[in-house]
């Protein structure tokens, strides 16, 4: 799979910056996945497991779509480029392609915020993202539950990569300043590390800039200004807010919770 960071030499793909220039690129793989999804109607079944029968598996639909989606793409390196992780490990298949040799550029970590995510995205996100009338009156249309999963995979898979990119963004603040972090990282202080990586205009900017997107990528040139958007803004900001950017710190300070271990840093 492609990799939007640039690996080719380490400093680069280190530079806040560039991580900060791709996070914003990122914002637009996001929304229009989200934009993708929100046409269809919310469809609960297929979140329920056992609600559509499969055989031999207890999953639910969209679950199992998911899966299936990841065993066909694990043959073909997506979870080999260090910024893709499955939601479904279990189901890694080996490779059917010469295996890829990146620079290593992160800290051997086993951080996976995936099933978090799943979570968050069926109970909150999707919910909030669809468009209300939407909501209200298509409640559910069986003859969409493959196009409405499979936009899912699509979602998913661009949420995720945007929320584990904090490992590049954890790696180039421990680089900038490793004293600081290695005294946080030692004395187990993850709030110390939080408010160490925070930046509160950074966030705010993100927010307004995703407000600005939603409601422009949502409408269509030559629509009538007050047509309701393809998508739900507030919904999308609520996103950013309330989830993406929490679980993208969430990865950022439990990267360098385990970025000493084997060092010897003093
Ligand atoms: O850009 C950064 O410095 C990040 O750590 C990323 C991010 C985000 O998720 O957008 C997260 C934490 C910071 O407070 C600001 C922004």
């Amino acid at each position: 799979m492609d990799l939007v960071l640039d690996l080719s030499d380490a400093s680069t793909a280190l530079s806040l910056p560039h991580i900060r220039y791709q996070l914003i690129r990122l914002e637009d793989t996001v929304l229009y996945h989200i934009i993708e999804r929100a046409q269809f109607p919310l469809n609960a079944t297929i979140y329920e497991a056992g609600a559509i029968p499969i055989p031999n598996s207890h999953l639910s639909f969209s679950d199992w779509v998911l899966r299936e989606q990841e065993k066909l793409q694990s043959q073909i390196r997506r979870y080999q480029s260090p910024d893709e992780y499955p939601f479904f490990p279990d189901a890694m298949q080996p490779l059917l392609l010469p295996p890829l040799a990146y620079p290593k550029v992160l800290y051997p970590n086993d951080v996976n915020v995936n099933s978090e995510l799943k979570r968050r995205y069926v109970s909150n996100i999707l919910p909030g993202c669809c468009m209300k009338p939407a909501r209200a009156e298509r409640a559910e249309a069986q003859e969409n539950y493959g196009s409405a999963a499979t936009a899912d995979v699509s979602a998913l898979q661009a949420l995720s990569r945007r929320i584990h990119f904090g490992k590049f963004v954890a790696e180039s603040k421990f680089q900038s300043d490793p004293q600081t972090f290695i005294r946080l990282i030692k004395a187990e202080d993850r709030a110390g590390i939080d408010a160490a990586i925070t930046d509160a205009k950074v966030e705010r900017k993100v927010l307004e800039r995703l407000r600005m997107k939603a409601d422009m990528y949502g409408t269509d040139p030559g629509m009538n200004a007050e047509a309701p958007r393809k998508v739900d803004v507030d919904g999308v900001v609520a996103m950013y807010k309330d989830h993406v950017i929490p679980l993208t710190k969430v990865v950022e300070v439990e990267y360098l919770m385990q970025r000493l271990k084997g060092t010897e840093w003093e």
